[in-house]
């Protein structure tokens, strides 16, 4: 089935620092493809150049075969994405944002006001209507963002942290959707530092550090016998801080 996302060689220098360093995978159409790491690792440098948002110093993005770089509109046609700090028109209601996006898109009108309808209704932001989004919450604007992301039924998703913020039954609700989606032919890239979920959802992870990819492969092949968490662990370096110091903190 081929390739849903492949990354060669992606680098970004900021200043001093080599925040992403010749970073390369590959995602199969049809995984669900977790991408972990601890703060600080790479991994939205990595996601931003990966669907467009951010240009890469070097290394090439490909969706579906198409350069994100080279072909953009054929590239970003073909995904939907999550980003981190999602930008929103401040001053437009969830409905309006999702309406002016598709019409963007060049979905036309009817459609448009049926999936917006449908997105709100699943992901329980139509109770609030009349809300602009300068009033919504943070797993409010998760939730809109996911909408935005899933309007034009992209091949892919990229979700930068999708659970954050999210409280448990949007979180299942986000969940099941995924799901549906992978059903239903698509494929999912996410960031994520909730390792039991991306245990449970993704059946395929790469583990980045430092700008680079120090693990990849299934889940049980990353895990090898043990937990995710403990391979996470063993693969970036335990850290003993915390245990020592602030001993002003003690009563
Ligand atoms: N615009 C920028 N200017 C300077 N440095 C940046 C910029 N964006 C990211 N960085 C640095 O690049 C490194 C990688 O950041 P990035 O946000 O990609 O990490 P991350 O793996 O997504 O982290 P987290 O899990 O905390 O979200 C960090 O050291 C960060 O400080």
């Amino acid at each position: 089935m081929g390739e849903a996302l492949e990354l060669d060689g992606l680098t970004k220098v900021f200043g001093a620092q080599r925040a992403v360093d010749g970073l390369s995978l590959s995602v199969p159409a049809g995984s669900f493809f977790g991408m972990l790491g601890p703060n600080g690792a790479g991994k939205t440098t990595s996601l931003s150049m990966a669907v467009g948002l951010l240009r890469p110093d070097a290394g090439t993005a490909r969706i579906f075969g198409a350069d994100v770089w080279r072909e953009p509109a054929k590239a970003k046609a073909l995904v939907g994405v999550l980003p981190d700090g999602l930008g929103m028109p401040e001053r437009l209601t969830g409905r309006e944002v999702l309406t002016y996006l598709g019409l963007l898109r060049g979905i036309p009108e009817a459609e448009v006001r049926a999936r917006a309808a449908e997105l709100l209704e699943v992901l329980e932001l139509d109770h609030e209507d009349d809300k602009q989004v300068i009033g919504y919450s943070t797993g409010m604007r998760k939730k809109l963002g996911l909408a935005v992301a899933l309007l034009h039924a992209p091949r892919l998703l990229v979700l930068d942290e999708p659970f954050e913020a999210v409280d448990p039954v949007s979180a299942a609700t986000i969940r099941t959707i995924l799901h549906r989606f992978i059903a239903g032919g698509g494929s999912v890239v996410m960031s994520s530092h909730v390792m039991a979920l991306v245990e449970q959802l993704c059946d395929r992870v790469a583990v980045v550090a430092d700008g680079k990819v120090v693990a990849s492969g299934t889940v049980s092949e990353v895990r090898a016998g043990g937990s995710l968490e403990d391979a996470f662990v063993a693969l970036v370096g335990a850290s003993t801080k915390g245990a020592e110091g602030l001993t002003w903190l003690s009563r």
